[in-house]
């Protein structure tokens, strides 16, 4: 009987060793399934990298490894559209869908050569390893090779009159911002995709002396920037509670609110409670109300730790009524989270037009129902982290005209937001931008896309 030849088996390097025991092979391997794994099967990036609950390879990784797989797959998407413009040129055709990993591989090799201090030569070589163990992938091993060794040598032609804003923005968003804000805007947001947030925490009290104490410097109302990376449980102040993780931009939709003490407020879609914390922390009764349980344990779980008390209410809002209406309620509608791209810069990659259009009728919805569920002459927030302006301001203006003089809009003054010009539109809403700054830091790292609109009930 004849053998029939066995294609799954490993090949050996040549020193003995397998390849897939060489290091860094296995992180390689991981960022290359999880690249995959959001861009083709649009799963959010947080859920892959979530290190009790995400992709089984990523968890078996050690603390360093995983570092190097945020590393690649963020370097990844950031710079997607780039490196598939950098592939068209190195390629006389598509790679077929047949070819499994073959792709992402190539990706995850491309953003460690361009974009991250890794060597050409383990980039090259692991890549092809990769390749020659993937059984789909296997017959492109040898184009694998010859196209990333073309890239080595090659770099600066095929690099140059690269339009990084424009291919790093699918279509339908840049024609979105293009629309809302004009061309100049547009790419100024897409610069500002390219480059990671800083670390933003709201402190209950005392900014400038939290600056000091965690080498940061003081930003908006009540935030503290930190330039340092590094697990923030270990940072002083986490163990006894006296501040949260929370973009600048998102801190300032609640104190729009203004002074909230010994009121009762609604939080709306509440989790995990970056606002609820400032409400309460500000001396107002919550009550966080949010369809998801699990959400609403983590809201609780923050609260406990920041030692602030709260009402939780797990129910969808679209049928949710309360039993008296509330002095002031924030809405923090559900939305497609495009204000976020420099924290998640998966978000491009697994939005589509189609969720814009869901949510913002969602959006509507909810807009209509609060109307009833403040005091009359009471305040109603609305904001969402996005840079849609079908979730900002013509979701705005829609809901103007279906309630005439059942509301009015109550501007929005720069004073109450930290000084912050730039951040107010002509309509007196707030529009916040990635490529805006907070204030005066040693480092440009802009603020989370932000819409937020206030009204009163008449
Ligand atoms: C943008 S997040 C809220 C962030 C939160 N306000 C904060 O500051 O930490 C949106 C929230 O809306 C909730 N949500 C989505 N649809 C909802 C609905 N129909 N009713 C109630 N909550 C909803 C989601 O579970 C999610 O927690």
């Amino acid at each position: 009987m004849t053998r029939r030849p066995n294609n799954n088996r490993r090949p050996a390097a040549t020193d003995g060793s397998q390849p897939a025991d060489k290091p860094g092979f296995a992180a390689r391997k991981v960022a290359a399934d999880i690249l995959g794994n959001v861009v083709h099967k649009k799963r959010p990036l947080d859920g892959e990298l979530d290190t009790q609950s995400g992709h089984s390879g990523f968890r078996a990784l050690a603390g360093n490894d995983r570092s190097l797989v945020r590393a690649i797959v963020g370097a990844g998407l950031r710079h997607r559209g780039e490196i598939a413009e950098i592939l068209t040129r190195l390629l006389d055709r598509d790679i077929p869908e047949k070819t499994g990993r073959v792709l992402d591989i190539l990706h995850v090799a491309i953003a460690q050569m361009l974009f991250l201090d890794v060597p050409d030569r383990a980039a090259v070589s692991l890549a092809v390893d990769h390749a020659g163990l993937d059984r789909r992938a296997r017959p492109y091993k040898g184009l694998v090779n010859g196209v990333l060794r073309r890239l080595g040598r090659e770099r600066s032609d095929l690099t140059e009159d690269l339009d990084a804003e424009l291919l790093n923005t699918p279509d339908w968003l840049w024609t979105s911002w293009q629309e809302a804000y004009g061309e100049d805007l547009a790419r100024k947001i897409s610069t500002a995709h390219q480059k990671e947030a800083a670390l933003d925490l709201s402190v209950k009290e005392n900014p400038a002396d939290w600056a000091r104490r965690l080498d940061g410097v003081p930003v908006g109302v009540g935030t503290v920037r930190l330039f340092k990376k590094g697990a923030v449980e270990a940072l002083e102040g986490f163990d006894d509670g006296a501040w949260w993780v929370q973009d600048v931009a998102a801190a300032l939709p609640a104190h729009l609110l203004g002074n909230v003490a010994g009121l009762k407020v609604a939080d709306l879609c509440a989790a995990p409670g970056g606002k609820t914390a400032q409400l309460a922390a500000a001396g107002a009764t919550v009550t966080a109300i949010d369809i998801s349980k699990g959400r609403l344990k983590r809201l609780s779980e923050n609260m406990q730790r920041l030692g602030l008390s709260v009402e939780t209410v797990a129910s969808d809002l679209r049928s949710y009524e309360p039993a008296v209406p509330f002095d002031a309620v924030l809405l923090d509608a559900p939305c497609s989270a495009t204000g976020t791209i420099r924290r998640h810069p998966d978000v491009p990659w697994i939005k589509k037009p189609y969720d814009i259009e869901k949510l913002s009728e969602i959006q509507a919805e909810l807009l209509d129902r609060v109307i009833a569920w403040v005091k009359p002459g009471g305040l109603i927030v609305y904001c969402t982290c996005s840079l849609e302006a079908a979730e900002g301001e013509t979701q705005v203006s829609a809901f103007l005209a279906r309630q005439t003089g059942k509301i009015e809009v109550v501007e929005i003054n720069a004073d109450e937001i930290g000084g912050l010009t730039e951040c107010i539109t002509a309509e007196g809403y707030l529009r916040c931008m990635p490529c805006y700054e907070a204030g005066e830091t040693p480092e440009t790292t802009g603020m989370d896309g932000f819409f937020a609109a206030r009204f009163r009930r008449s």
